[in-house]
């Protein structure tokens, strides 16, 4: 039976820290353990916090940067140089002053259509977990919409019909073409964290819990179709960070 594990923090500053303090746990135990750590990581505004903590001194010398291996959970189809670009904003805040010690792999973006950029993101991420002898990244960082969807999968949305490739063209979401990782391959992630923070996320927040608590026995793919994106996936384990304003209904 599938289980959430919730953790509360009165401001959006305290989840960063928390999921900070946990990343580096994560990461470093991960290594030990494995030689790496695959991330992917979240699209969105909500890391923008993480990703300046992460590049603080206190955390840049806790991380070991050459093993952390960053994919996008999701990307917004608009070229790197786009503000509203995920790629562009974690490296305007953490990529751009970690440099050469990190491997990190955004989303292609900047020519040909967004097919093309999905299925040319799905090979590297598949040639990174050739390359680290695995068969999932080991943490998925996720976050919520106001609209209960997360990563790129929006509900109703053709996209989550899909069934067996890993990174997904979605056409049918919201403002932009988007590229994604699927559900079937977020499904195989080792940990799923969610942050989510603000008032505007509090009604999702608390269907999705609701949701998560209602199909606890189920798989993620009998979830589909009957709950929310954020609710669909059935790790063991999925940790919520979360803050007062969004925890509030
Ligand atoms: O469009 C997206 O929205 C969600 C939430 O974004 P945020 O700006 O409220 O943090 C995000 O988790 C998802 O990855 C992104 O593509």
């Amino acid at each position: 039976m599938a289980q959430d594990l919730i953790h509360s923090f009165e401001t959006p500053q305290e989840v960063a820290e928390a999921v900070a303090n946990s990343f580096v746990q994560l990461t470093n135990q991960c290594i030990a353990d494995t030689g790496s750590c695959v991330v992917a990581i979240s699209g969105g505004t909500t890391p923008n916090t993480l990703f300046e903590l992460l590049n603080t001194d206190e955390y840049r010398k806790q991380l070991d940067w050459e093993r952390i291996y960053f994919l996008w959970v999701d990307e917004r189809f608009v070229p790197q140089t786009n503000p509203d670009n995920n790629f562009y904003r974690a490296k305007e805040r953490l990529f751009a002053y970690i440099g050469g010690s990190s491997h990190f792999y955004p989303v292609p973006t900047n020519g040909g259509t967004v097919e093309e950029a999905a299925e040319a993101y799905e090979k590297e991420v598949m040639m990174v977990l050739r390359a680290c002898e695995k068969d999932g990244v080991d943490l998925a960082l996720l976050g919520l919409g106001d609209d209960g969807h997360t990563a790129s999968l929006f509900a109703r949305s053709r996209a989550l019909e899909e069934t067996s490739r890993a990174v997904i063209p979605v056409t049918d979401g919201k403002v932009w073409q988007r590229v994604s990782m699927s559900f079937p391959f977020l499904a195989k992630a080792k940990q799923v964290w969610f942050t989510v923070v603000g008032e505007s996320k509090a009604a999702a927040l608390g269907r999705v819990l609701r949701q998560r608590a209602d199909y606890a026995d189920d798989t993620w793919q009998d979830r589909i179709g009957h709950v929310l994106p954020g609710a669909v996936l059935s790790q063991e384990e999925v940790v919520w960070y979360v803050d007062t304003a969004a925890k509030h209904k």
